[in-house]
C-alpha cells in the first residue's frame, strides 16, 4: 500500500542540484500536500482519513489553503520569445501580454527558464510527475497541469480552467500490429478519448486558463475566437463555457462533421459558418483578432502548444520513461508535431530521458503542403489549395506552424508521409476491425506507418506510437459511407455492410449458416 512516508522518503532521496525544497531547513512544512493527498487515496486507516479536506471545502479551496505547495515553485518562469530563440532573447514578452507574432512578423514560442528547471534532476521530475497521476488534487489531476511547472509555472491554480484532461490511454495495438505489420510493440496514444473528443483539450485548458487570468487582471478581452475544422472550436467553446467566457468560432461551411458542428453550438459559442475553407477562416480570424479585443485561440498562439506538448511527456511516463523509437502524428495546421517535439526535447534536456524518438508527420494527399516541401528537400515551401478529404480536420493548405514543423522534423531525424483517400479509409477500417474506433486522421497516421514498415524504415521490433488525434465517434458518417460502399471510386475493401434479413427464423438461420461457413478473417 502506498503511503505518504513512502512517497516522501523516495522523493527526498533524489538529488536537487541546489535549493532542495523538500528538505528546505527554512520550511516548517515537511511532506507536501500532494503526497498527503496520495495517502488518503490509497490508505483507509482512520488516522489518515483525518487529513481529508473538510466537507464544506472544494478542491480549489483546498489547493488555496495548501499554498506552500505552489509557492515552492515561485522560482520557475516562462515568457514569449521569437521562435527558436533562447530565454535570454533581447526580444521577449510576458505571458500576460496579448501578442501572437514577433517584431519581424515571425512565430513566437513560450520559452522556459531552463536553468531554473535544471536545478532539479531528471529523477526528481520523473518522480514528481509520476506521483500526480490518477489523483483528484487540484490542478494536478489533469495530465496537463500535473506538469504545471513546465507549462504555465506562474499561473495561480485558482485561475486554471481544467476538465482534468490528458492522462489518455496508450493502447497496445496487439492484433493490428501482429496481423498486418508483423510488429509486437505498436501503440496508439488515444488523445481523442478526451473531454471534447480531441487532443485540442490539452492546449485549450492552458489558453483559456491564461485568458481567465487576463480577465481577472482587467485586460479588455470581450471573448476568445478561433478558426476551426471542428476540433479547436469544440474545445474552445467547452472550456470557455466552463469559465463563463464568451467564445466566437469561424467554421468553413459544410466542411466539418455534424458531431463537430454541434459541439460549439451546444456549448453556447457564437458560431459563424463561412462560405470558405479553413485557410479562409484562419485569414479572417487573424484580421478580426487584430482589430477587436478578441483573444486568438488557434495554435498560432504558442500558449496552446504548452498544453499539447504534455502528451509527449505522458507517452514517456507511460513507458516508465523508456523512449519509443518512432512517434507518428497526423499534421494539418502543424502545431501538434512541434508540440510533441518540444515535450520530448524538454524531457531530454532536463535529464528525464537520454534521447528523443524519431518523428513522422502524416498528411492527407489532398492537403499535403508539408509533404511536398519535404519531398523538395526543404527547398521551397508553397501553400496549396487543400482538397476535400475524409480527414476533414486536416484539410489545410497553408499551415500557420510550417516553420515549427520543419524545425521539429529536422531536429528529430523526422520523416513526412502522405495518404490517399483510399489508403486512409482502408487503414481506418482495418484498425477498427481489430477493436479500435479511430478517426480518419489516425487512418492517415496508420497509412504512414504501413508505408514505412513496408519500405523497412520502421523495423518489426521498433517501439512505435501512433497518435490518435480525435474520437472516431466524431466521424461516423465517413465510416457509414465506407461500410455501405457508398464512396465513389473507392473499392472499400474492408467494408462490413449490415445484412438485411426478413423477420423469420428460417431467413435468419440461412443467413447465419452462410456467414458461419465463410467467416471473415
Ligand atoms: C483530429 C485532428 N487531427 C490532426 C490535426 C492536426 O493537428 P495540427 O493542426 O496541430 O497539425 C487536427 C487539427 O488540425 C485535428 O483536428
Ligand atoms: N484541426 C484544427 C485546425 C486548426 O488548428 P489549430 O491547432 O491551429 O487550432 C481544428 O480542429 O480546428
Amino acid at each position: 500500500m502506498a503511503t505518504a512516508s513512502v512517497f516522501y522518503s523516495s522523493l527526498s532521496s533524489f538529488s536537487h542540484k541546489s535549493k532542495p525544497f523538500y528538505q528546505n531547513p527554512a520550511s516548517k512544512h515537511r511532506p507536501t500536500p500532494t503526497f498527503i493527498s496520495c495517502t488518503s487515496t490509497f490508505d483507509s486507516t482512520p488516522s489518515v482519513l483525518k487529513t481529508r479536506r473538510a466537507a464544506d471545502e472544494n478542491i480549489k479551496d483546498e489547493a488555496r489553503r495548501q499554498r506552500e505547495d505552489s509557492s515552492r515553485h515561485g522560482e520557475f518562469r516562462a515568457k514569449y520569445v521569437p521562435f527558436n530563440s533562447g530565454f535570454d532573447s533581447p526580444e521577449s514578452y510576458s505571458l500576460d501580454e496579448i501578442v501572437y507574432r514577433s517584431q519581424s512578423g515571425g512565430l513566437l514560442d513560450v520559452q522556459h527558464d531552463m536553468d531554473a528547471l535544471k536545478r532539479y534532476d531528471g529523477a526528481y521530475w520523473r518522480a514528481l510527475f509520476d506521483s500526480r497521476v490518477g489523483k483528484t488534487k487540484w490542478p494536478y489531476g489533469s495530465g496537463v497541469w500535473s506538469k504545471k511547472e513546465w507549462v504555465l509555472p506562474e499561473i495561480d491554480p485558482d485561475d486554471i480552467v481544467s476538465a482534468f484532461e490528458g492522462n489518455s490511454n496508450l493502447f497496445w495495438a496487439e492484433r493490428f500490429g501482429k496481423q498486418f505489420l508483423g510488429m509486437n510493440d505498436l501503440w496508439v496514444k488515444h488523445c481523442g478519448i478526451s473531454h471534447t473528443g480531441s487532443f485540442k483539450d490539452l492546449g485549450m485548458t492552458v489558453l483559456v486558463s491564461q485568458v481567465n487570468r487576463l480577465r481577472k487582471l482587467n485586460r479588455p478581452l470581450v471573448g476568445v475566437g478561433c478558426a476551426s475544422t471542428g476540433d479547436t472550436s469544440a474545445a474552445l467553446s467547452a472550456y470557455c463555457a466552463a469559465a463563463g467566457i464568451p467564445s466566437i468560432v469561424f467554421l468553413p461551411a459544410n466542411k466539418i462533421s455534424i458531431a463537430q458542428l454541434v459541439q460549439p453550438i451546444a456549448n453556447g459559442a457564437f458560431v459563424l459558418s463561412i462560405d470558405t475553407d479553413f485557410d479562409g477562416c484562419m485569414k479572417l480570424i487573424r484580421e478580426v483578432t487584430s482589430e477587436l479585443p478578441i483573444y486568438l485561440a488557434n495554435s498560432l498562439n504558442s500558449l496552446r502548444l504548452e498544453g499539447q506538448k504534455t502528451a509527449a511527456i505522458e507517452i514517456l511516463q507511460q513507458f516508465d520513461w523508456e523512449v519509443p523509437d518512432w512517434v507518428i502524428v497526423p499534421g494539418g495546421n502543424l502545431g501538434n508535431i512541434y508540440a510533441f517535439y518540444k515535450g520530448f526535447k524538454m524531457c531530454q534536456e532536463l535529464g528525464l530521458v537520454d534521447r528523443i524518438p524519431r518523428l513522422v508527420c502524416a498528411q492527407a494527399k489532398n492537403a499535403n503542403p508539408l509533404y511536398l516541401y519535404y519531398k523538395s528537400g526543404w527547398e521551397e515551401f508553397k501553400p496549396v489549395k487543400a482538397n476535400t478529404t475524409f480527414a476533414s480536420a486536416i484539410q489545410i493548405g497553408d499551415p500557420v506552424s510550417i516553420d515549427r514543423a520543419v524545425y521539429a522534423l529536422k531536429n528529430s531525424n523526422g520523416i513526412v508521409e502522405e495518404a490517399t483517400e483510399e489508403e486512409l479509409m482502408d487503414a481506418m477500417a482495418h484498425a477498427d476491425s481489430t477493436g479500435m474506433f479511430i478517426c480518419p486522421h489516425t487512418g492517415v497516421a496508420l497509412t504512414a506507418l504501413i508505408k514505412l514498415r513496408r519500405s523497412g524504415v520502421i523495423a518489426p521490433t521498433d517501439r512505435t506510437v501512433v497518435v490518435s488525434t480525435a474520437h472516431g465517434l466524431k466521424f461516423t458518417q465517413s465510416k457509414i459511407d465506407y461500410h455501405t460502399k457508398a464512396i465513389k471510386n473507392m473499392e472499400c475493401r474492408f467494408a462490413n455492410s449490415p445484412v438485411q434479413v426478413k423477420p423469420d427464423i428460417g431467413s435468419v438461420m440461412d443467413v447465419l449458416q452462410k456467414h458461419l461457413m465463410n467467416p471473415p478473417n
